[in-house]
């Protein structure tokens, strides 16, 4: 049986670290302004929006809660995201996706200051991700958030296989360029990958990492003995319950750690933001800061 690894609870730890960064950063006057920016009325994004505003208030990061209702132009929301880059208040401006269909999502990416991009998509942070320059850049919180789990699990990648599956510029993408940089070999896996390649790179990984929407996609078969199985799908059901994209009733008894759904990932993707608001707010003002992951 797989040894649970719990994302709420190391959320809480994580929350818990970034408070007192908060705290080290009022002795210099400095409180971190997160800007949230919810277009339409999509019901899960809404609860996610509402979950960052009141994981903000909770640290001590002041937040705002931007909403408009879907019909908006993207002209508009770029004339907004232009207003809080060149607000001195805020620190972080995030963009809550799926957008409308009419809005191209790149575009708003790419309004949004490198300097105050806390989910980390600009493609000035991408870009510095992918040539593994050193230093302080915000990373796209959710596999920040999952490499957080992995070294608070003591999980070991240098020189281990590591495949991940789903390329999203949300996950996938950056969670490839996080494993390689810390030494783990890494497959990149797709919707064009043949099956049967699929089935034959998974049953040889030490770490797989799910992030493809396609409900319980991973079975029993596609995982070795004592792997770690990170499962990153959210997927709500017709009878409302979520499932991962894991078969975790199969594939629990044989992997070595492994998340569940829901507890795992997804409590970890708001924490995580709180801790990159907190880091770009530090390196506005100066302030050093221990990283908050290394306190848990
Ligand atoms: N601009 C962004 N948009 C989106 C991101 C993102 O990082 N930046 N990620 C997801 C949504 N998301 C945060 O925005 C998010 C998803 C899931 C959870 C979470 O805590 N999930 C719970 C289950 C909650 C439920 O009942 O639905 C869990 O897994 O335990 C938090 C945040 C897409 N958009
Ligand atoms: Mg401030």
């Amino acid at each position: 049986m797989a040894e649970l690894i719990d994302g709420r609870l190391i959320a809480k730890e994580l929350r818990a670290a970034v408070k007192a960064q908060v705290e080290v950063l009022q002795g210099y006057n400095v409180v971190p302004g997160l800007a949230v920016i919810l277009v339409g009325d999509d019901p899960a994004s809404e609860i996610y929006v509402r979950n960052k505003g009141r994981a903000a208030e909770k640290v001590g990061v002041a937040a705002q809660t931007i909403r408009y209702a879907a019909d908006l132009s993207e002209a508009e929301v770029i004339a907004k995201i232009a207003e809080l880059n060149a607000d001195p208040a805020i620190d972080a401006i995030l963009v809550q996706s799926p957008l409308p269909e009419h809005m191209n999502e790149q575009h708003i990416q790419e309004a949004i200051s490198p300097e105050k991009d806390v989910d980390g998509f600009h493609p000035e942070n991408v870009g510095k991700l992918f040539a593994n320059r050193h230093g302080f850049f915000p990373v796209a919180n959710t596999p920040r958030g999952v490499m957080t789990m992995l070294h608070h699990e003591h999980v070991e990648l240098a020189g281990k296989n590591a495949v991940v599956v789903g390329r999203s510029v949300l996950v996938g993408t950056p969670m490839f360029a996080l494993l390689q940089r810390e030494n783990a070999t890494v497959s990149l896996l797709h919707k064009y990958t043949p099956d049967a390649l699929r089935h034959q790179l998974l049953r040889q990984a030490d770490i797989i990492v799910v992030a493809t929407g396609v409900p319980e996609l991973i079975k029993a078969e596609d995982v070795q003995p004592g792997a770690v199985v990170i499962d990153v799908g959210i997927n709500r059901m017709e009878d409302g319950h979520l499932v991962g994209d894991v078969d975790f009733a199969a594939v629990e008894p044989i992997a070595g750690k492994i998340t569940p759904v829901p507890g795992g990932v997804g409590p970890m993707t708001i924490a995580t933001l709180l801790e990159t608001t907190v880091e770009l707010a530090a390196q506005h003002h100066d302030v050093t800061l221990e990283a908050g992951w290394q306190n848990i």
